[in-house]
């Protein structure tokens, strides 16, 4: 946790004014005891009514102005912890910006939600009382027990007697309670992960009739949570009355002994009243500290966490002096590339070499699985190749920055994400300053203007989250439109035309056409009539390239295109 408290350096004016404001409060708090005894034993043993004016005078003031520092301080530490929260989850969100698929994959994303939030939360709420209590409970406590003192040593075997107790309930506690802390968290990851894959997955959870399935799986997840949580509540609830109980007993035994001493003459009434007040303040301190070692080892937790995520080392990382890219545009090379992924025995692709160029149709055909998506996360950079290279514009993608390679790029995924807002805004989403007509022509070439300008509100018709309140087809052309209008060197469709209707999907590559005609693209495709036109066809099977070439020349020399033509072409048309 300190790790993380090093991001508070552009607190430490305030941290510094809260801990000064503290220390007079405690002051104030620990002189006014000894001021009440002086009342009962001066002004009231001898009847001095201006004595007792004054003096109470004196002690409205001071605790008037311990109260205002303790607003303030609290005040000022809240804002520190807030802002603290917020430094925060800007740095997880910075980092998890930069993890590559492989770290994503690795952590998981529910995890990494209740990173950013819960454990984050934890964390500011206890910077708040570290602020508060780490000053205050030592300060109170020690000083509580100077005063204390200087009313009357021989009282002090009390709070002798009293301390180690407290200390033995305290330490019986934490060791049944701090086990319970940590699985604490792991218990809430695991209902974000069952909440999460039952949202996204509610159609089809609907669709199969899982959901009372579904709901035990959550119920369970739940419980399980809940559970923990009474566990942990229970120990709480018998520590808070165990504490109270030796405190009033501490508060009996003073009143006790102090009478008797009282009796004897050797004490007085207002240094009983004082001391009873000390014992209080000295029990209650250590209460304190009670409770910063119940949530200081809980937000440990939470700190591991989120550490774990900040000191993930990155796989993709851009290099110290990126090289300049000449004036070549477009030009994507493949160099004898073989990629496995991280804890895969099988490589996903292996020794693969093709290039391409501006002007060119590449595409890039296979059975699934055969490692068609694999080879464009390549080169996009969304995974580094195990060996080879793989070059874009005479550069290797490993020696420019990500921004720069990626800005060359538009990318249409297989699975289209949409986010929420209007369609102008997500089609906008490929160029942030984009004009209208620009828009409306990606939006025109990608086909999506007859549906758009359907629709009521046209281009500012809202998209839900996730995009689903337009359908697959829409979606994708949308998605299209979105790359489309970033005028890229390299276009990449990856399996983009499958949501789209035959007459569409002819009438939107016949728009594509001009539009493209000067940029290096490339289809995934699993239908031969979409790549039968490419200039050049990159067959894949089980990672290994099985032929490259036209249509014209595959069907000649590669068995495994044959087969795929064969299973989806007549007789006539293979003619
Ligand atoms: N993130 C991943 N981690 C581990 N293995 C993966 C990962 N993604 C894909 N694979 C594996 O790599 C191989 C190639 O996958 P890839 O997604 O490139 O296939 P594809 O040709 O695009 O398939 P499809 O046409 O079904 O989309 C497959 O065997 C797949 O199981």
């Amino acid at each position: 946790m300190i790790k993380l408290f090093k991001l508070l350096k552009q607190y430490t004016v305030q941290i510094a004014v809260v801990i000064v404001l503290l220390f007079v409060q405690v002051l104030s708090d620990l002189y006014l005891p000894t001021l009440m005894a002086d009342i009962v034993d001066k002004g009231l043993a001898n009847k001095d009514v201006n004595y007792i004016i004054k003096i109470g005078g004196f002690m409205l003031f001071i605790a008037a102005g311990g109260t205002i520092c303790a607003i303030i301080a609290t005040y000022l530490s809240s804002k520190t912890a807030v802002g603290f929260g917020k430094i925060l989850r800007e740095k997880i969100f910075a980092k998890v910006e930069s993890f590559s698929l492989h770290e994503f994959d690795k952590l998981g994303t529910a995890t990494l939600i209740t990173r950013t939030t819960n454990d984050v939360t934890q964390i500011q709420q206890v910077s708040v009382l570290i602020l508060s209590m780490m000053i205050t409970a030592p300060l109170t406590c020690i000083g509580g027990v100077i005063m204390a003192l200087q009313q009357d040593t021989s009282l002090a075997w009390v709070l002798v007697v009293a301390i180690p107790i407290l200390f033995a309930i305290i330490g019986l506690t934490l060791k049944r309670g701090l086990p319970l802390f940590k699985v604490m968290q792991e218990k809430i990851d695991r209902l974000n992960l069952v909440l999460r894959e039952k949202l996204t997955g509610i159609r089809v959870i609907r669709a199969f009739n899982r959901i009372e399935k579904e709901r035990v799986r959550f119920d369970e997840a739940n419980a399980d949570l809940m559970d923990n949580a009474i566990k942990v509540n229970l120990i709480m609830a018998v520590l808070m009355p165990a504490m109270m109980l030796i405190m009033n007993l501490t508060t009996v035994a003073l009143v006790w002994f102090g009478a008797l001493r009282i009796d004897e003459g050797s004490m007085q009434i207002g240094s009983l009243l004082a001391f009873i007040q000390y014992a209080t303040q000295i029990l209650f301190s250590l209460l304190m500290l009670v409770m910063l070692f119940i949530m200081v080892p809980r937000a440990q937790v939470s700190a591991v966490r989120i550490n774990e995520v900040l000191d993930t080392d990155l796989d993709i990382i851009d290099p110290e002096k990126s090289k300049e890219v000449n004036d070549e545009r477009g030009f994507v090379e493949f160099k004898e590339v073989s990629f496995r992924y991280p804890g895969a025995d099988q490589p996903a692709l292996n020794n693969i070499t093709f290039s391409a160029k501006p002007g060119e149709l590449t595409a890039i055909i296979g059975g699934t699985g055969s490692g068609k998506s694999t080879l464009i996360n390549l080169m996009t950079r969304f995974y580094d190749v195990e060996s080879g290279s793989v070059l874009v514009d005479g550069v290797d993608v490993r020696e420019m920055s990500q921004k720069a390679l990626r800005a060359k790029i538009g990318f249409v995924p297989q699975k289209t994400v949409l986010f929420s807002g209007t369609i102008a805004e997500n089609i906008k989403y490929g160029k942030q300053d984009a004009t209208k007509e620009e828009i409306e022509h990606a939006a025109q070439v990608a086909q999506a203007t007859e549906f758009v300008t359907g629709l009521e509100a046209g281009f500012d018709h809202p998209i839900a989250q996730g995009g689903t309140n337009v359908s697959g087809g829409q979606k994708q052309r949308i998605s299209i439109a979105r790359a489309l209008i970033r005028k890229a060197e390299i276009y990449i469709f990856d399996d983009s035309f499958s949501a789209l209707d035959f007459k569409t999907d002819a009438k939107l590559r016949a728009a594509l056409k001009p539009e493209i005609a000067n940029s290096t693209v490339f289809i995934i495709a699993q239908s031969v009539s979409t790549v039968r036109d490419a200039d050049r066809i990159i067959v894949l099977d089980e990672g290994e390239i099985s032929g490259i070439g036209t249509h014209k020349e595959l069907l000649n020399t590669c068995k495994v295109y044959r087969e795929i033509v064969a299973s989806q072409l007549s007789e006539e048309e293979l003619a």
